[in-house]
Order: C-alpha cells, then sequence, then structure tokens
C-alpha cells in the first residue's frame, strides 16, 4: 500500500496539472498534499480534488512538510512529487513506483530527462537532488532531523539510504520538468530563493 506526500508552498497555481493526473490512479491508498503554511489558496484547491489536506499553520520547509505528511500516513511505501511538475503523466509514477513496490530497491529517485535544458542539466550534475521518489516507509522514519532539513531533504534521504547500504535506484523520466524559482517569483526574489535553497542543501553535505 502506497501513501502519495505532495509538499506544497504556494503551489495554488501549480498543483491542478499533478492532481489531475494522480487523482485517479488506483495505485494509491490515500493522496495527502500538506499545504505548508502557504498565503495562497494552495489548500482550497487540494481540497477541491478532493484529496486529504494537512494545513500547517507556519512554513516548515520541504522537509518538515514530508514529516508531517509521513506523520499522517500509515501505508509501508510513500511516494513523493513535487507540487510544481510540468509534463506528469501516470506512467512517470508507475514506473518511479515499480523497483520499490516489487522488492528491488529501498527508494527510487526520478531524474528529468529531455524535459528541458535547465531542469535536465541540474539533475544531471546532482542526481540526489530530486523532489520525485518512492521509498519504504521505515527509511523515512529512520532519518535524523529529518523536520529542519528544510530543501536539504533530498540529499539528506539518498545521504541516508547510503549510509545504510540499502539498494536505490535512478529511474529516467522523460518530458518531464518543474517550473523554477525565477519563473514563480520574478528573477530577483528567485534568485534569492535560490541561493536559500542551495544554502540549505550545503548544511546537509557532510553530516
Ligand atoms: O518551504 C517549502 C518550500 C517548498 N515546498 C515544496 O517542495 C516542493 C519542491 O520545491 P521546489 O524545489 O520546486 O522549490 P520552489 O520552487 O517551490 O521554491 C514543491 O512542491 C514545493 O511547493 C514546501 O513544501 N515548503
Ligand atoms: O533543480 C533545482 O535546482 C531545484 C530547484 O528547483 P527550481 O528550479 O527552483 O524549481 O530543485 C531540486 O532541488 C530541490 C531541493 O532539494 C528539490 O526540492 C526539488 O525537488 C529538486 O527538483
Amino acid at each position: 500500500m502506497n501513501t502519495l506526500i505532495i509538499p506544497a508552498y504556494n503551489e495554488a497555481a501549480n498543483l491542478p496539472h499533478v492532481l489531475c493526473v494522480v487523482k485517479d490512479m488506483d495505485c494509491f491508498y490515500e493522496i495527502i498534499v500538506v499545504d505548508d503554511g502557504s498565503s495562497d489558496q494552495t489548500a482550497e484547491v487540494a481540497n477541491s480534488f478532493g484529496v486529504r489536506v494537512i494545513r500547517l499553520e507556519q512554513n516548515q520547509g520541504k522537509g518538515g512538510a514530508i514529516a508531517a505528511g509521513l506523520r499522517a500516513s500509515e501505508t509501508p511505501f510513500l511516494t513523493l512529487l513535487d507540487a510544481d511538475l510540468i509534463g506528469l503523466q501516470p506512467h512517470h509514477v508507475e514506473a518511479l513506483g515499480q523497483p520499490v513496490l516489487n522488492g528491488e530497491a529501498a527508494m527510487s529517485m526520478g531524474i528529468f530527462s529531455s524535459g528541458r535544458f535547465r531542469t535536465d542539466w541540474a539533475q544531471k550534475i546532482a542526481p540526489s537532488i530530486t523532489g520525485q521518489r518512492v521509498l519504504r516507509r521505515e527509511l523515512l522514519e529512520s532519518m535524523p532531523a529529518l523536520e529542519t532539513t528544510r530543501f536539504g531533504v533530498d540529499l539528506a534521504m539518498t545521504n541516508h539510504a547510503k549510509r545504510l547500504r540499502l539498494p536505490v535506484v535512478e529511474v529516467i523520466l522523460h518530458d518531464l520538468t518543474q517550473r523554477m524559482k525565477e519563473e514563480k517569483l520574478g528573477l530577483a526574489r528567485g534568485v534569492a530563493a535560490r541561493l536559500k535553497m542551495y544554502w540549505e542543501i550545503m548544511r546537509v553535505i557532510g553530516k
């Protein structure tokens, strides 16, 4: 049994695309959108799709949002998807789940390919930094400091699995990309948010 957890911070404009694709997929026991203290209509949009919505009063960062989804869920398998994917199709979700659900791997990581140059390139140089994953619940439960990792959470999950010597597989996801910070926030605020994200990721390196 598999729960889809979507951490979402100010994603009212982007969520419908992802939820339209996943809401009728019968591979999920439950779909949980964690509204991470958004100031827009993220929770209302998620509610309108009939999925479960967990609303955090204050922004906790991506790690905190995933931790809230973990606490609310009960299944042995968890799927994580970003809320701002562009081009998502059911076959992406199925391909990501397959190696974990059939016991080959403890975690899968989705790697963008032929989505668009900027996001393909980012994951070529740093495949550990992806929001698209399927993993066994105990892997996330045993992760130290999940709540406070913010954007470091993706690298922290990968490092944790490697430290435990668990099998991790990369799954290529063709024609998939995501909205970039600069597109969401404008150039100046987007670049500032990007630098803050890199800092949060750097803090995980070497831990
Ligand atoms: O404080 C935050 C920041 C991001 N996210 C979510 O985490 C996912 C990955 O974020 P992304 O890398 O796309 O960064 P963003 O462009 O949202 O800053 C998206 O679904 C975000 O809405 C979150 O839940 N809390
Ligand atoms: O590709 C990247 O540089 C970052 C930032 O994404 P944007 O281009 O700002 O949407 O996204 C990756 O890293 C984030 C931090 O770990 C993750 O949250 C995203 O899921 C991942 O795609």
